[in-house]
């Protein structure tokens, strides 16, 4: 098992984990599918497709749907034509930003390792003033890889200053696609328990479960802590 010297460095997944962008990725899948003459999808539906980034998203729509799947392409683009700017819907869970304000003044480095596009990854933590924050941002489209691949999530430690021979650090998300991608980096995981998963938690790879993120701070310096001893 790695070992996590002070400060450690903490990789956040973002959708379903610091942000509750469900609503806006069904806007917008929804505003796709009108162009289609498709009706829409509800909300729990589009959620439950979440996780492993636009390709994965569409790919689930069209079999939801009546769309040819030769259309995967230009939905896909059409999708990320009004992805960019999909941030009015979107929400901080609570405590969000106190918890990453208290981590960050702890020393941690902090990072994103996400499936959503690079592109409105940044949009919406610049929207959100969030940017600043996060000395590594890697999309789904920032490596040929995408989670439950473990490559993103070691080039985020990678760029936080970890030893590439030796990663070190805890990955906080919400899905199957962060627990497997955690499980196949051999790094602690937390899993945010109101996030998009359509797992149960005790069936996925975890270190500890939490479900506010008032909680997050105590969590991560316990599992800092057990990873030293
Ligand atoms: O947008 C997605 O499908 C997944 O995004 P996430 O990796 O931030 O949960
Ligand atoms: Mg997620």
């Amino acid at each position: 098992m790695n070992t996590c010297l002070a400060p450690c460095p903490l990789v956040f997944d973002l959708d379903g984990t610091l942000l509750d962008s469900a609503p806006d990725i069904h806007a917008t899948v929804n505003a796709v599918l009108r162009t289609q003459d498709v009706p829409p999808l509800s909300l729990d539906r589009v959620r439950s497709f979440v996780g492993g980034g636009v390709d994965i998203l569409w790919r689930k729509i069209i079999l939801a749907t009546a769309l040819p799947p030769e259309a995967q392409g230009d939905l896909v683009a059409s999708f990320m034509a009004r992805y960019h700017h999909a941030t009015a819907l979107t929400r901080l869970y609570p405590n969000v930003l106190e918890s990453l304000g208290v981590l960050a003044d702890r020393g941690h480095p902090l990072g994103i390792c996400t499936n959503k596009p690079l592109g409105p990854a940044r949009a919406v933590l610049e929207h959100f003033g969030l940017i600043s924050l996060f000395g590594v941002v890697i999309g789904g489209d920032s490596l040929p890889q995408k989670k439950p691949d473990p490559a993103p999530l070691h080039a985020s430690l990678a760029a936080l200053g970890s030893d590439p021979a030796h990663p070190r650090g805890i990955y906080v998300g919400d899905s199957e696609f962060d627990a497997e991608c955690a499980a196949n980096a051999g790094l602690p995981f937390l899993i945010f328990s109101r996030g998009y998963r359509n797992t149960a938690i005790s069936d996925l790879y975890h270190s500890a479960e939490f479900d506010n993120f008032a909680h997050l701070p105590g969590l991560v310096e316990q599992h800092a802590e057990l990873a030293r001893a």
